[in-house]
């Protein structure tokens, strides 16, 4: 089985979580796009979606699926259904490989439960071996930079086509490799109070609340305390 096989036989388990008549928070990246196109064959059932990321939208438009601006919704949002660079044991995960980390956490605070869907080469016992993302304000990534430096890992600003990577939000993004987090939500309050950070891609105090991980024996559901 190939990691898409498995990347589709989540998005497929996926459209179990979705409930009828309501707007739900969509992910960015390959295993969201998956989930994208089987959501357009119930997409008569939901009254839309709201995106994660511009390619999302694109995405979810090109299907003829609704998609609203999080200003115009006034209920919470019942599921946000998105993909992770890695997951914990406890439901903790990175995010921002695409990097749509910042709208991505926004749209899932806004919802009622986070249905993480991945293969299972995403789950790890120690988060870290995925650089961690964090979108900087662009005057203040080299100042960012070197404060992550001093947390133990190596930060590098992302490139794209040899020049700095642009987030949809107009920020930059730094890379950490070389982290074992161990308290990834200590970690999240800390980098997230650096001033210049946007985001940090650590979804720890708002982690998943369900993850449906493909294997080779089928989709494993794990559910988490929140
Ligand atoms: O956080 C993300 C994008 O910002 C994605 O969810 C994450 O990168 C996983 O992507 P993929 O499904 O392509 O492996």
């Amino acid at each position: 089985m190939s990691q898409d096989d498995l990347k589709l036989s989540v998005a497929r388990a996926a459209v179990n979580y979705v409930p009828e008549g309501k707007i739900i928070g969509v992910g960015t990246g390959s295993t969201a796009n998956f989930f994208i196109d089987e959501l357009a064959r119930i997409k008569d059932r939901i009254a839309g979606t709201v995106a994660s990321s511009k390619a999302t939208a694109e995405r979810l438009v090109s299907h003829g699926i609704r998609v609203f601006d999080l200003n115009d919704i006034h209920d919470s949002i019942p599921v946000y259904i998105d993909g992770a660079d890695e997951i914990s044991g406890t439901g903790a995960m990175i995010k921002g490989g695409g990097g749509a980390l910042t709208r991505e956490k926004i749209i899932a605070s806004a919802s009622d439960r986070f249905i993480c869907i991945a293969d299972e080469s995403k789950l790890v016992t120690t988060l870290g071996k995925f650089p961690l993302p964090v979108e900087v304000i662009p005057m203040a990534h080299e100042l960012i930079a070197r404060k992550l430096d001093a947390l133990g890992g190596q930060a590098r600003l992302r490139l794209k086509d040899g020049k700095p990577f642009i987030t949809d939000n107009g920020n930059v993004i730094l890379d950490i490799s070389g982290l074992q987090i161990a308290r990834p939500e200590e970690l999240e309050r800390i980098i997230n109070n650096m001033a210049g950070v946007v985001t940090v891609g650590l979804f720890a105090q708002r982690g998943a609340n369900v993850c449906l991980l493909g294997s080779p024996d089928g989709v494993k559901v794990l559910e988490f305390d929140k």
